[in-house]
């Protein structure tokens, strides 16, 4: 158990999913994946044909829809009268083509409410989530619980028979389905890893929306339209069968129905044409949506794996910080993150300058992420963090609102994920990806837009950037996504970035190629670099300062050559010996006894003491300073090595952010 947990502390990559491992996808647009299965071309055609025929009417019927051929009275078809003719010797092909035009004017009335709608409020529910979604859920359990046909007679009688207003007020209260199902695909679709990667990219909630999240939504979306048009058109030819809505002898297709019911003593092949068209179009509609969902249900079978979710944090809090001297690019003090009254993560300060590169190192559940998320003031629903100062790119990033942190995000700061490929769109190209960002953050022609995309990849030095371009996401290596992920953070031309594991999820040589495309990031551009990780390979190659983080606190802190000479926290020296490349033949890898204490069940005093050879009485009687020791910070009230001065504290005020 103590050896599994030591390797799980540094072992690199582990408990990961291989990016370059996700299944490949088969692509194409919806509709002509629709169209290439024979249902969905039959379905599609049929709906065509009849629309084409309604609209055209005038120009294709034989006759015109009123006109009286009385010899021909109940004629059954003929060269004449292709379909037959009626009481009156009206041609039931002209009347059906021309009823067409009332009866799919009336099924476009209802499906355009319903789909705007549907989708809108769906949309702003999901995303915005909060007391609009539940406003919005409210609504539609009242709209679902209002008995339809009633309605519908209702608002007859009210508008005299006006089939508008009639299929208006039904696609307004079907919608409140298509709200519920809009909702839950963009609830889902907010917790996938690329919709995170376009907000922490500094997008715009409408252009994630539009971008990311519709192309998502859509197929349910259709497949609802569709099944809506089928039920549209059911109660449409069922109110003018009863007379409620247009009049004879203008013809619609229930009108044509109730003459043909009328007339069946004498004639019972005018049902036929007439209920005919009625049941194929409906048909047609159903067997559309059923061909859109199981093409849809293919495509979204492999959906990108998800990764924590984060989000905009409530509170913040100020407070009288230490100076910091020279140029700074990060400057993080007295990080707090709260969960209820629950400290994860208590007093991390952070100082990166630019063209430096620190390492957050620490077993799994230390924190790490959670600063991270912090720096870019996004972290998971229901925690709060505070902090003594945040500062990025010279800018206070406290007192930024969340859109003056949006424009942060992405421009100052940029984030490259451990899992490249699920940050990235599955839908689009990686061409149309880059686009997007250089567009939002650059603006410019199409031209210059394509020439600051090629000069990204040439920056990340991308082999073959054509192909590169033309692809999707899955179609890439692990390496090749890392560099289109390391791209994508650098169009905004940010001074920080901010990057969690970005080499646990590739094998051994293209890690060593990330590792070197980020050094000399940092030396052509002067980036400020905070990277976690768990390998102290990584934080050897790259790193010029380490922060080893336990229990949600900074335990060590300084210069990585000093540190990996002289570890001066236990912690630090026994997370180092169980690192797995200090491990030779027949030589054990050594192990941390015990576990890091849930953060509702820290012990008092030095969270370590209980797994450290070197506790004292003293470890576990009140809070352990942070000192300072030979230009490094470590809290241990017994370092290894010399003995230590105590740092002054730090003196804080709460402000609440939300407040201002
Ligand atoms: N949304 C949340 N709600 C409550 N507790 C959380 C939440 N997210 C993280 N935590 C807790 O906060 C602590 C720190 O988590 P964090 O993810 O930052 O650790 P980490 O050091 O990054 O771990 P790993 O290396 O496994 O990614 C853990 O105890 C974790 O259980």
């Amino acid at each position: 158990m103590t050896e599994q947990l030591a390797t799980t502390a540094v072992a690199p990559g582990a408990g990961l999913a291989p990016a370059q491992t996700a299944p490949r996808r088969r692509r194409g647009r919806l509709w002509l994946r629709v169209l290439r299965r024979p249902a969905g071309a039959l379905a599609a055609g049929w709906i065509l044909l009849v629309a084409a025929g309604a609209v055209l009417a005038d120009q294709v019927a034989p006759y015109g829809p009123l006109a009286q051929d009385l010899p021909a009275s109940y004629a059954l078809p003929s060269g004449e009268h292709l379909l037959g003719a009626d009481q009156l010797g009206r041609d039931i092909l002209s009347r059906i083509l021309h009823g067409g035009q009332v009866t799919l004017a009336a099924v476009a009335q209802a499906v355009v409410v319903f789909v705007l709608v549907g989708l809108l409020v769906g949309l702003v529910a999901g995303y915005r989530g909060g007391l609009v979604d539940r406003i919005v859920m409210r609504a539609c359990d009242i709209a679902l619980a209002i008995p339809l046909v009633v309605t519908l007679l209702v608002v007859l009688a009210i508008f005299s028979r006006n089939e508008t207003a009639a299929m208006v007020t039904f696609g307004l209260l079907a919608s409140a389905g298509l709200v519920r199902i809009v909702r839950a695909a963009t609830l889902a679709v907010r917790r996938d890893e690329y919709v995170l990667a376009a907000e922490v990219a500094g997008l715009r909630p409408a252009q994630v929306v539009l971008r990311h999240v519709l192309p998502r939504v859509l197929p349910p979306v259709i497949v609802q339209a569709s099944l809506l048009a089928c039920s549209a058109l059911l109660v449409e030819s069922g109110l003018n069968y009863l007379a409620l809505g247009v009049q004879p002898p203008t013809p619609s297709w229930g009108g044509l129905v109730a003459d043909a019911s009328a007339a069946i003593a004498n004639q019972p092949w005018m049902l036929v044409p007439s209920g005919g068209i009625i049941v194929a179009t409906a048909l047609a509609f159903g067997v559309l949506g059923d061909v859109v969902r199981d093409v849809s249900a293919d495509r979204s079978a492999t959906g990108p794996a998800s990764w924590r979710r984060l989000r905009t944090p409530v509170v913040r809090r100020e407070a009288t910080p230490e100076t910091t001297a020279g140029e700074v690019a990060l400057e993080l003090r007295g990080l707090r993150v709260l969960h209820g009254d629950t400290a994860l993560v208590d007093g991390v300060d952070l100082v990166v300058a630019p063209g430096e590169v620190v390492g957050v190192v620490g077993e799994s559940g230390c924190g790490k992420t959670l600063t991270l998320s912090a720096l870019l003031r996004l972290l998971p629903p229901g925690l709060r963090m505070s902090a003594a100062r945040l500062r990025v790119g010279g800018r206070d990033a406290l007192a930024l609102t969340d859109r003056g942190m949006r424009a942060l995000r992405g421009s100052a700061v940029a984030f490259v994920p451990q899992e490249p490929v699920a940050g990235l769109d599955p839908a689009f190209t990686v061409r149309a990806q880059l686009r997007e960002l250089v567009r939002h953050h650059d603006g410019g022609s199409r031209q210059e837009v394509d020439r600051r995309v090629r000069e990204l990849l040439d920056h990340v030095r991308l082999p073959d950037p054509e192909r590169v371009l033309a692809s999707h996401p899955h179609e890439l290596s692990g390496g090749m996504a890392q560099r289109v992920a390391i791209a994508r953070a650098l169009a905004g031309r940010p001074q920080v970035l901010l990057a969690d594991e970005p080499t646990t999820a590739l094998d051994v040589t293209v890690q060593a190629e990330i590792l070197q495309l980020l050094r000399d990031l940092r030396d052509s551009d002067g980036l400020a670099i905070v990277i976690v990780t768990h390998d102290w390979g990584v934080v050897a190659e790259l790193c010029d300062r380490a922060v080893v983080m336990y229990a949600g606190g900074v335990v060590e802190q300084g210069d990585v050559v000093a540190l990996f000479e002289q570890p001066r926290h236990p912690y630090t020296r026994a997370l180092m010996e169980a690192n797995p490349a200090e491990a030779g033949f027949r030589r054990r890898l050594r192990s941390i006894p015990g576990q890091v204490p849930p953060a509702d069940a820290r012990p008092a005093g030095c969270a370590f003491a209980e797994r450290c050879e070197r506790r004292r009485p003293d470890c576990s009687s009140g809070a352990i300073p942070l000192v300072e020791l030979d230009e490094r910070r470590v809290r241990c009230l017994h370092p290894v090595g010399p003995a230590a001065v105590p740092l002054p504290p730090l003196q804080e005020e709460v402000v609440d952010v939300a407040a201002r």
